[in-house]
């Protein structure tokens, strides 16, 4: 974009910012009345795919007038296109949301709807709309694949290990990735999950679950799951990763073990890798679910060393069970995970991953640099 096209996208940001809801409201109102079976593609409940929706245009109309980024916003779409395509949207609808948008401009704009307003945003929402087709278009593997529940058991009251197998075609991704995925219960709804194996030629899947607080799909996945469920997947996400030849900082909180296992699992295959340490840390003593494990693989892989860690030294009363970790022969240390981390030695020079809970991620990382550890020397998957 060109500098007099500036203020026309600043206009247009002012504009979507003024009520954005209202907005994407009246956009998807387009789009369902040209083409009312679209909305079977959407959740019943829209507000979080509104909010996002408003915050990809508007992200794509401050980096559009920047100078520099535009390879970068060019990707952003192509995954953004790439992840549509498991909710069923074809070539075709992009028009139709083309449409959709420019009509809600027009609108919105009123008599400020000029023809080089036309021009600028008609620009910006083609090059959304075009780029995502297009790496729709050209996507591998198939939108969406299957596996079957084979068989589920609960860790703890709030968590639960689930074990799958696929149905047919599924593509492989990479150890310490994520999937995501969908189960029967919250048809249309979908959820991150990270695979505890690497991927393998039979299509067997592991998944650690919690239930978090407030989640309805993690929290169905503890309770309602069971075998013969079958659950879908799309897209493959995330980069974490660990180079052999350098020696590894591996921290882990709860079931944040579960990529950080697939890895290590992974990492197994090379001959003589560098050292990795892993600290695994829970509230309690009966929730570290996989000590036996963990042992078994420190046992067999001399570069590996585990210290399980837990905030409290006794287990509540609540918590039945649970075994004593000190029972694996493992080291175990007492307080939080990244704490205990970050002052057992001097990490600087190490890869470091972080899985768990956000607040862990992010208070473990601060920590880390705050020793001295370079920032990016962090991996972790994105905090939401
Ligand atoms: N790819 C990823 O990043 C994955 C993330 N997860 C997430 O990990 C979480 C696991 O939950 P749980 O098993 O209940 O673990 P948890 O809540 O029991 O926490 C485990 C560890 O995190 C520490 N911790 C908790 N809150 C903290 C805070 N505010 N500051 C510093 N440290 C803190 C605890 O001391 C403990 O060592 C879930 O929220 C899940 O969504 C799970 C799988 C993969």
């Amino acid at each position: 974009m060109t500098q007099p096209e500036q203020p026309i996208l600043a206009q247009t940001r002012a504009l979507l910012a003024s009520d954005p809801d209202r907005f994407a409201s009246s956009v998807f109102a387009r789009l369902f009345a040209m083409r009312p079976s679209l909305r079977e593609l959407f959740p019943a409940e829209m507000g979080t795919l509104r909010a996002s929706f408003v915050d990809v245009i508007d992200h794509v109309l401050d980096a559009i007038g920047a100078p520099d980024g535009h390879g970068e916003l060019v990707d952003f779409l192509a995954q953004l296109g790439r992840d549509h395509r498991k909710f069923g949207v074809v070539s075709e609808h992009y028009w139709l949301i083309y449409d959709a948008l420019m009509s809600e401009f027009q609108f919105a704009f009123g008599n400020r709807w000029t023809p080089e307003v036309e021009e600028t945003v008609g620009q910006a929402m083609l090059l959304t709309t075009g780029v995502m087709r297009g790496a729709a278009e050209s996507a591998e593997g198939p939108p969406r694949w299957h596996a079957r529940v084979v068989q589920k058991f609960r860790i703890t009251r709030e968590r639960a290990v689930i074990r799958l197998i696929a149905d047919g075609p599924h593509p492989p991704y990479a150890a310490g990735q994520y999937l995501e995925t969908q189960i029967p219960q919250w048809p249309r709804t979908w959820r991150n999950f990270s695979p505890a194996i690497p991927s393998n030629p039979q299509g067997e899947l592991e998944f650690h679950v919690r239930a978090v607080p407030g989640g309805r799909v993690s929290g169905s996945i503890v309770r309602d799951t069971a075998v013969g469920d079958v659950w879908t997947f799309a897209q493959r996400h995330g980069t974490m990763h660990i180079d052999p030849a350098r020696p590894a900082l591996l921290i882990a909180g709860g079931t944040g073990l579960a990529p950080l296992r697939a890895l290590l699992i992974d990492h197994a295959r090379f001959g003589e890798p560098a050292p990795v340490h892993l600290f695994y840390g829970t509230q309690n003593p009966g929730e570290l679910y996989e000590l036996g494990v963990l042992a078994q693989l420190a046992g067999a892989n001399p570069w590996l060393r585990v210290t399980a860690v837990t905030e409290n030294t006794e287990d509540p009363w609540w918590l039945t069970g649970g075994t004593d970790p000190r029972g694996w022969g493992l080291e175990v240390r007492y307080g939080r995970v990244g704490e205990v981390a970050a002052t057992y030695a001097d990490w600087r020079g190490r890869q470091v991953l972080l899985s768990g809970p956000a607040p862990m991620v992010f208070h473990t990382a601060l920590r880390l640099r705050a020793a001295g550890v370079n920032p990016d020397a962090i991996q972790h998957d994105p905090l939401n």
